[in-house]
């Protein structure tokens, strides 16, 4: 029997365990440039562990997944955390897992509000980018440096990940 799971709309305090949310809804805010701009202060980590690490800034370019999304595999980075932010105020698809003595635990599924991103933190378990109905760019903030950055998880059987609407 196909395990399924609904995605909900992404909050911080849900996303909290498993990393930060990228959007203006932040105390943490400050005029700068004379007034001219509005900092919205250090809404995430960026975390870049182990030989050489740096932090790479990146642009990828999306292709939308079909839904209900088939998921059967989840991925971690040991060394980094790793941050989308879309370049185009559309929904995204978000999976994370809890971690269970090195094995993903039950998935989480969170649908962005258009123009929030996410920073998954360090060894957070989570579905690769997952773009919704159209293809999407995204600005990507993660760790280089030498070393392998990256765990796969291929579940015996797959989740069928839906979104809301379709609950
Ligand atoms: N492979 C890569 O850079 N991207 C993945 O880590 C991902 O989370 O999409
Ligand atoms: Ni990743």
């Amino acid at each position: 029997m196909t395990r399924t799971l609904t995605a909900r709309p992404l909050t911080r305090e849900a996303f909290a365990p498993f990393g930060d949310v990228l959007d203006t809804d932040w105390p943490n805010h400050f005029a700068i440039n004379n007034g001219k701009c509005e900092r919205y202060h250090d809404l995430a980590a960026v975390e870049a562990e182990g030989p050489a690490a740096r932090v790479l800034i990146s642009i990828f370019k999306g292709t939308p997944y079909e839904m209900p999304l088939k998921l059967g595999m989840v991925e971690r980075h040991p060394l980094g955390s790793q941050a989308f932010m879309p370049l185009s105020p559309a929904p995204f698809l978000v999976v994370v897992c809890p971690d269970g003595n090195g094995e993903p635990g039950e998935p989480r599924a969170f649908v962005t509000a258009p123009g929030q991103g996410v920073s998954y933190r360090r060894k957070t378990w989570h579905a690769v980018l997952t773009p919704i109905g159209a293809p999407q760019d995204f600005l990507v903030v993660d760790r280089g440096g030498e070393g392998s950055n990256l765990e796969e998880f291929f579940f015996e059987k797959p989740w069928l990940v839906q979104l809301p609407e379709a609950a």
